[in-house]
């Protein structure tokens, strides 16, 4: 049981020149097992939020708690996915696949299993010798997930991870993870800009207010664990995804 309770949350950066508040007395409970969408303003604190989950910067106010322990520093618990690319240029696709198990010491007969396993649940089994770069963007991506998974968190948290994929990639890569999930759920907080990926991917969609961030609206996704692409041209997901721009549109217009 992985559940995330954010409790309370603000964070104010402290610069030499300024003083920024990112988070604004957020709350936010995720059940475990549960895919949370996270979409709002550009600016206005998704990456922190996450990043005090993942517990690389502490808050300044409120708690964070993962399956009952408060979130005190990056933990094997939680795995983070970015944006950008995290493989080692100079390692094999097997090689970054077992780092995380290398460094917690994990024997090398059960490494080469699980490295085996989590290949083959995002399909890259045959190029398990390949180096990153004989990779096209999607498949390093789907190493980087590879790559989470084994390290055996409860926890992802995903930074617009397929963000910089070109539509096609994109959408094999939410099949992808839609597949390693239904194999292997986790309690994910996925941050994004693409309100139809959220809706593609999540089982609820946090709204968050521009900067400083709170959460606005939580929409709840009412299409089931096994979606299709052809989804999107669903009227009830069409509505939904109407219904968030608008919202978005809405907050930042209050802002301005
Ligand atoms: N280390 C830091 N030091 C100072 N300010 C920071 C730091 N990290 C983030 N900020 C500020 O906090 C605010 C929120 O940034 P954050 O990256 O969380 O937003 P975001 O919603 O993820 O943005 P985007 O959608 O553009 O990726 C911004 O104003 C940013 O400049």
């Amino acid at each position: 049981m992985a559940d995330i309770l954010i409790d309370g949350v603000s964070k104010v950066f402290t610069t030499a020149r300024k003083r920024t508040l990112a988070l604004n007395e957020t709350s936010l409970t995720i059940a475990s097992d549960e895919i949370v969408c996270v979409v709002g303003p550009s600016g206005c604190g998704k990456t922190t939020l996450l990043n005090l989950i993942a517990g690389f910067i502490e808050p300044t106010a409120g708690t964070i708690s993962v399956a009952s322990r408060r979130v005190e520093g990056p933990g094997a618990d939680r795995a983070v996915v970015f944006q950008a690319d995290a493989v080692f240029p100079w390692q094999s696709v097997g090689q970054n696949v077992g780092y995380g198990m290398r460094m917690r010491g994990v024997g090398r007969a059960e490494r080469a299993a699980r490295v085996e396993h989590y290949l083959n649940l995002v399909g890259l089994s045959d190029f398990r010798s390949a180096y990153p770069k004989e990779l096209s963007g999607g498949m390093r991506k789907r190493v980087d997930l590879a790559r989470a998974y084994a390290s055996g968190p409860e926890v992802l948290l995903l930074d617009e991870p397929f963000g910089a994929l070109d539509l096609f990639t994109k959408e094999a890569m939410w099949l992808a993870l839609q597949g390693v999930v239904r194999t292997e759920p986790k309690t994910i907080v996925f941050v994004t800009h693409d309100i139809e990926e959220a809706l593609f991917l999540g089982d609820r969609v946090v709204v968050m207010t521009p900067r400083p961030a709170r959460v606005h609206s939580v929409v709840d996704v009412p299409f089931g664990a096994d979606r299709s692409l052809d989804l999107r041209a669903d009227t009830d997901f069409q509505a939904l995804r109407n219904e968030i721009a608008h919202t978005l549109r809405e907050v930042q217009d209050d802002a301005a």
